[in-house]
């Protein structure tokens, strides 16, 4: 027997495992490791976070991401060299995680790499009548394999895609397995760079469980500071919104997308919810001359009104979900203010409550996935569109 394939045949006869999830989202600012002590599987999964930490990225490496990020015209030689890398950077923060944690690559059961995503488009986002669903993550998983000497489950979203998905979000695995909670609604609340929720009923019913995009977190925010506000990567503690005015036709302008009325689950990006998205806006509403701050204040309200007008759209308004927040969203107290005003039924909480850390949040989902890959089986939702019952990523040797 080949011996990698032994080893894999020993992790799942343990009753735990040593799971190192990945995340780098829309954001860019660093990749989040989180360190997973997992036992079992589908409903008896237990996860427990043992560390976790984000290692930023280097404004050169951030350069080069966002040279191939969410661009149509990006240059393919450059697309071809950031798969490796993306792979190769990841690998060596990995390892430099591991030491630090006191640990070594035996230690690690497996890794599960998110990868970068470079261009999501799904139909409803190209428009293409005849084309399929595709989303693109690259930082190749043979490398990162190769490189720790640990088995790496990358690429995820490809089987989600295959299956009849639109290879996000994927959080409605984990969330529903790690999340769910009899006898309370549930609303797991991300607001990283894309703003998701899942939404976990209280009966438990798998058949009723979704996770859907609602529309921008913090990209418009993070991309209108990083063009206007050279040298800030976003508007920390919302030190500029606050000091603007919501502009009301701006406001109303940026809500005018199909994408905001489609029924769930959906899924958008930053090929969405870009700068231009904004331009188009504010030539529609004639505000081009506004104040930046106006600007800033208005997109943040933006962000907010998509995402509260979504959870109200899955909850009617007389409902009162406890909310469990994380990403790096839920740090700005502007947008938080504006979410909690527009929710006022809702108990606001963050996943914190629940024993994971929110920053790490995304990271865990996917190792619970990389989990269910190993000894897990497909867990059915069933059978609707946009939740295809499946274990998801390919599994990367490191010899
Ligand atoms: N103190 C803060 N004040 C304002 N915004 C903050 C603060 N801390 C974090 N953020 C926002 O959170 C972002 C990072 O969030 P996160 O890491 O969850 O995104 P991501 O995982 O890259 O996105 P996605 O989930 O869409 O893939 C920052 O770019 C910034 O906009
Ligand atoms: C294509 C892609 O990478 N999408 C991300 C992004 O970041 C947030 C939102 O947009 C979500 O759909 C997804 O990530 C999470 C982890 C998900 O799949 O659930």
């Amino acid at each position: 027997m080949n011996s990698n394939i032994k080893k894999i045949f020993d992790i799942v006869n343990q009753p735990e495992r040593l799971i190192i999830g990945l995340m780098s989202g829309t954001s860019l600012d660093g990749l989040d490791i989180a360190l997973c002590k997992i036992s079992g599987s589908g409903a008896d999964t237990k996860v427990s976070v043992l560390a976790f930490k984000t290692i930023s990225y280097s404004n050169e490496f951030k350069a080069d991401i966002k040279a191939v990020f969410s661009r149509r015209d990006a240059d393919l030689q450059l697309v071809c060299i950031m798969n490796e890398r993306i792979a190769l950077v990841h690998a060596n923060m990995i390892l430099e995680a591991i030491e630090e944690w006191g640990k070594t690559a035996s230690d690690i059961a497996a890794i599960a790499s998110h990868g970068q995503t470079i261009f999501h488009a799904p139909a409803s986002l190209h428009r293409m009548p005849g084309y399929p669903n595709a989303t693109l993550q690259i930082g190749d998983g043979d490398h990162i394999a190769v490189t720790t000497g640990i088995i790496t489950i990358s690429d995820f979203r490809q089987k989600h895609v295959a299956a009849g998905g639109e290879g996000a979000p994927l959080a409605v695995y984990g969330d529903y397995l790690i999340f769910s909670k009899k006898g309370q609604n549930r609303v797991m609340l991300n607001i990283g760079g894309i703003a998701n929720f899942t939404y976990l009923p209280g009966d438990n019913d798998a058949a009723k469980v979704f996770s859907t995009d609602v529309g921008p977190g913090n990209t418009m925010m993070d991309q209108y500071v990083q063009k206007h506000y050279p040298g800030l990567y976003c508007d920390k503690d919302a030190a500029i919104a606050s000091l603007g005015v919501v502009n009301a036709q701006l406001l109303n302008a940026l809500m005018q997308t199909p994408f905001l009325k489609m029924d769930f689950p959906k899924t958008t990006g930053p090929e969405l919810f870009n700068l231009q998205y904004l331009e188009n806006a504010q030539m529609a509403s004639g505000t081009l001359l506004i104040k930046k701050e106006d600007v800033m204040a208005t997109l943040c309200s933006f962000s907010a009104r998509v995402i509260v007008n979504a959870v109200e759209k899955c909850f009617g308004r007389e409902a009162d979900p406890v909310i469990y927040m994380s990403g790096g969203g839920m740090h700005n107290p502007l947008l938080l203010k504006k979410i909690k005003a527009g929710l006022a039924n809702a108990r606001f909480s963050t996943t914190a409550e629940l024993d994971i850390n929110p920053d790490a949040k995304e990271a865990v989902l996917f190792a619970v996935l990389a989990n269910e890959t190993l000894v897990g089986e497909p867990i059915d939702f069933g059978g609707r569109p946009g939740v295809p019952s499946v274990c998801m990523g390919k599994i990367c040797l490191p010899y």
